[in-house]
């Protein structure tokens, strides 16, 4: 079984013993009386210019643990106070560390609008991501079939939320359109074997329609990388590690946009 594979599953077992707490009839009651998000996250990076979405992420299966020391909340903090458009808040508690209390505490603490990163395979996760807060969702093309999208999309259409549509290949892309994505995430790292190649998002930038916002994602480390992405015209780009290991963050992200 890949990685992918099993973050997938484990995700189904998560969703499971989430029902056997709280019914989805429940979760999606409130969810659908909390106040609509407006799309608020594409609207972030719908504004001219490239956005940032930088991430509080703890550990990966493909690095370990990245910082021990996790004040999660101040570094969303500082990612706002640096300018970032949007934050990304891993909630994969096996692999990533991550815990859907970060999100609810992240989301509770900025006004930036938050990514609850997570490898959504119920539309459970959907209702939940609302309820922690979270204005955007991740659906990863390679874990769901193109009507899963489009079915998950249309509910996240229903409480203003984003989805952050995930391809890797030509054949995701496609099914990506075709499911009725607005926002297109390029993985350059393979979730199977981990590879990363920033070429990725170059390579299937002209596959995406110009409607579509366009999101470079993973392996992005330099500000030369950002000045490429740019000037193909990326509406944003998405960064962890870099962030995470720096320590003054504000700094590396004036870096990155290429302004000191
Ligand atoms: O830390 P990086 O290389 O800057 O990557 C960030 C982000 O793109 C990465 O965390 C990611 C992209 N797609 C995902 C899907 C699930 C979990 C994590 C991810």
């Amino acid at each position: 079984m890949t990685i992918l594979e099993q973050l997938a599953d484990y995700a189904r077992e998560r969703t499971e013993q989430g029902k056997r707490k709280r019914s989805l009839e429940e979760l999606k009651k409130q969810a659908l009386s909390l106040p609509d998000k407006k799309f608020e996250f594409e609207n972030a990076i719908k504004r001219p210019g490239l956005s940032f979405i930088c991430e509080c992420k703890k550990a990966s299966p493909s690095r370990g643990i990245i910082v021990h020391d996790f004040p999660y909340v101040q570094i969303a903090k500082e990612y706002e106070a640096a300018g970032a458009e949007c934050i990304s808040v891993l909630t994969e508690p096996k692999w990533f560390l991550g815990s859907n209390e970060y999100l609810k505490r992240i989301a509770g603490a900025v006004s930036v609008p938050c990514l609850r990163k997570d490898f959504t395979v119920d539309e459970y996760m959907i209702y939940e991501a609302r309820v922690l807060g979270a204005s955007a969702v991740l659906l990863i093309c390679s874990i769901l079939s193109e009507r899963q999208i489009n079915e998950y999309i249309s509910i996240c259409d229903e409480m203003g939320l984003s989805a952050l549509v995930e391809a890797h290949d030509e054949r995701e892309v496609t099914m990506a359109v075709q499911a009725g994505a607005r926002l297109i995430g390029i993985n350059n790292r393979n979730l199977k074997d981990f590879t990363v190649d920033t070429h990725n998002s170059f390579r299937f930038r002209e596959m995406i329609p110009g409607d579509i916002l366009f999101v470079s994602e993973s392996g992005i480390s330099t500000g030369h990388d950002v000045k490429k992405l740019r000037e193909i015209g990326a509406d944003a780009v998405l960064i962890g590690e870099t962030l995470m290991r720096a320590e003054h963050k504000g700094a590396k992200l004036a870096g990155l946009r290429g302004v000191i």
